[in-house]
């Protein structure tokens, strides 16, 4: 903190970049403060509360994170069980949780770390429920860090990444805190109790929708991470003979290493792209928000659940896909990779579970649909819904972005059509809406993936059409591009081949051309991978390391292991040698006998 102040660093882009720098293998126990209470403070608090409040957490004065989360419930926000009873009298929320499920519990560095808390809870106001609403709590004494009298924290327990985050649990018992402690920038309440709604009560779920926003980025950087050290380790890794009698073969020139990686170098790339056209889509759309205008949150919060979604389950198979292609040195910690995988798995989850995420962009795609039925104008992303699905594809040799681009459009148009269709039909069968619905939702996820994957070819495509690239850069970027669209057709042929789009040529050309382009990317692999730009310090990986030294990295690794302190371990003494001892000395009983 103190160090960033001396160097100047005033962005948050600036000061993660450092504190990422300064913590590179866990994550930090201040990313929730940073990433989600302070912006939620700024963005949900009134004028005069973010005026009040954020200078505090801004210089960690006040360390806070998001609780949200209940035993009982994650997912359903609805269901959240915690209340903040209005009390007029003294002008203040009683906060209680009123059974075992209303435990707050998961949110990050509750535990130990933070002294405050954004919490959903239930608003009562004279004897009425409004509905789940923030409220800003102090946990924890600011001068000796005990925790609050009214108040029971804990941490949960070991998980399967997160080291570095104190997920906690918390109980509250009718604790008080003052009226203007709820966040009121979009809904109030008033000295009487009165209460204001706000315009949209959705409003109130902004913090979630900014924070997949910016895990989209994470997918990009982690899997990018994760690619960076499976090529660099396979220039160095020699295996096996691919001329008979001749040297051993660096992995990456086998055609199956290049098709397991090249692909997820492309993919890597593409979401980055990807991550940057949605954080503009983003800043757009959000400050229109708050000048009141909402006309276009429901096609936020679509693209941000959908993409989350598509983005965290695709990067955490391909860092798998990574950890593998190291071979035995990839299931090690000094591969760096494991740990990788086991932060940014946790994403598939937080932030909003990926099948309900898809589900909501789902419903949104549903509803587009039919209004394009109706001849309606849709949103310019949506606009293909409305495409002729009776064309056929005019894919040619070259595999042009056109074309990729029309068959991707295609594939989501017919997919989206074939779930609203079963929905439709559910409906005409006689079934009640939510049923109609249920039995729809494994088509409707189909057909949601193949709408994000759409997105992030075309804008892949359109940044490569419309950014000024010198020809060299453009020319490599193109193949990376085509290699991400044509690689995608051919695992998932079946989609695109169902109602017979492709003819037989063009299944040939495209299996073809990624097996063209492999050779293509493959001089160029290991620069694509450096262009990422990440120092040796921040991948933590002896496969990764950028002079290529790997085995004497993994030598060096291998004696830090604490097993290596002593010659004998204390298990010889304890265990193994009184279970010899014991064994030999029935063995020279049975002798005897
Ligand atoms: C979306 C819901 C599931 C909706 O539930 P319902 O179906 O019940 O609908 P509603 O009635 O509530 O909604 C009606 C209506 O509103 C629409 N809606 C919903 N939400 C929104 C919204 N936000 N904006 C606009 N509109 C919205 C909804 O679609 C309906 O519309 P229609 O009627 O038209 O259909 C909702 O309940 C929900 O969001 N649930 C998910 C809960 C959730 O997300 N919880 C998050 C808790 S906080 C959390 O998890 C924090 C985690 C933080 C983790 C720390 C990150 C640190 C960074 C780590 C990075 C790792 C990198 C590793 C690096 C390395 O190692 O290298
Ligand atoms: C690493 C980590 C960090 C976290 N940090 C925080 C934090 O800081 N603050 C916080 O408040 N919370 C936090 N959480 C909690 C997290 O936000 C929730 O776990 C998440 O929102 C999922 O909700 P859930 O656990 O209720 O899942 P559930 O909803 O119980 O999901 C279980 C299964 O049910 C399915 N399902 C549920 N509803 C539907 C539906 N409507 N349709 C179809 N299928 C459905 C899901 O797809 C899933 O397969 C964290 C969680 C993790 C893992």
């Amino acid at each position: 903190m103190d160090r960033m102040e001396e160097l100047g660093f005033r962005s948050e882009t600036d000061r993660q970049i450092f504190r990422e720098a300064a913590a590179p293998v866990e994550l930090s126990p201040f990313g929730l403060h940073s990433g989600m209470f302070v912006p939620t403070l700024e963005r949900q608090g009134t004028p005069e509360q973010s005026r009040k409040w954020v200078p505090l957490g801004k210089s960690f004065k006040m360390i806070g994170t998001y609780a949200q989360t209940e035993l009982g419930h994650g997912t359903f926000i609805r269901g959240l069980e915690t209340t903040a009873t209005f009390d007029p009298e003294t002008q203040e929320f009683i906060l209680d949780s009123p059974t075992l499920s209303s435990i707050k519990y998961w949110p990050g560095n509750v535990a130990k770390t933070v002294n405050h808390c954004l919490v959903m809870a239930q608003l009562y106001t004279q004897g009425k429920c409004h509905g789940t609403h923030l409220f800003l709590v102090q946990v924890r004494n600011m001068e000796d860090h005990t925790i609050m009298p009214g108040l029971e924290i804990g941490d949960i327990g070991p998980k399967l990444g997160f080291d570095g985050v104190d997920n906690g649990f918390m109980r509250f018992n009718k604790y008080r805190i003052p009226r203007m402690n709820m966040l009121m920038r979009y809904a109030k309440v008033l000295e009487n109790g009165d209460y204001i709604k706000p315009k949209n009560a959705k409003l109130t779920y902004g913090a979630m929708v900014m924070i997949r926003v910016f895990i989209v980025m994470d997918a990009f950087k982690t899997l990018s991470r994760a690619a960076v050290i499976a090529v660099r380790y396979s220039a160095v890794r020699r295996q096996s003979e691919l001329r008979p009698g001749g040297e051993e073969a660096q992995v990456m020139d086998y055609q199956t290493q290049q098709y397991k990686l090249f692909p997820l170098l492309a993919t890597s790339y593409a979401f980055l792209l990807a991550a940057e056209g949605m954080s503009q889509i983003y800043a757009k759309i959000s400050s229109d928000i708050e000048r009141g205008n909402l006309e276009d949150m429901p096609q936020l919060h679509a693209l941000a659940c959908g993409l989350k979604a598509f983005c965290t389950w695709v990067a955490c198979e391909g860092i798998e896909v990574c950890r593998m292609s190291c071979g035995g040195h990839g299931y090690s910690h000094a591969s760096g990779i494991p740990k990788i995988y086991a932060n940014i798995v946790g994403a598939c989850t937080y932030e909003g579970e990926n099948t309900v995420m898809m589900l909501q962009t789902a419903r949104y795609l549903s509803k587009c649909y039919i209004r394009g039925q109706r001849g309606e104008s849709l949103p310019e992303l949506i606009q293909y819904l409305t495409t002729d699905l009776n064309v056929k594809s005019t894919l040619g040799e070259d595999c042009s972005f056109e074309s990729l681009v029309a068959a991707y459009s295609h594939r989501a148009a017919r997919m989206v059509a074939v779930a609203c269709k079963l929905q439709q039909t559910n409906k005409k069968k006689g079934m009640a809406g939510h049923d109609a619905w249920n039995k729809s939702t494994v088509p409707f996820i189909a057909a949601t993936k193949a709408h994000c994957h759409l997105f992030i070819v075309r804008n892949f495509v359109t940044i490569l059409s419309q950014k000024k690239i010198d020809p060299a850069t453009h020319n490599v970027l193109s193949q990376l591009c085509t290699l991400y669209a044509v690689y995608g057709i051919v695992e998932n042929m079946g989609e695109f081949m169902q109602d017979g789009y492709f003819n037989q040529d063009q299944v040939s050309i495209l299996n073809r051309k990624v097996l063209a382009l492999l050779e293509d990317i493959r001089p160029n692999a290991v620069a694509l991978v450096d262009a990422f730009d990440y120092p040796d310090h921040l991948l933590q990986s002896c496969l990764g390391r950028y002079d290529g030294q790997v085995y004497e990295a993994l030598y060096e690794y291998s004696k830090s292991s604490p097993l290596n302190n002593t010659d004998i371990h204390s298990s010889y003494y304890n265990y193994i040698r009184p279970m010899m001892q014991k064994r030999s000395e029935s063995k020279n009983i049975s002798a005897k006998l």
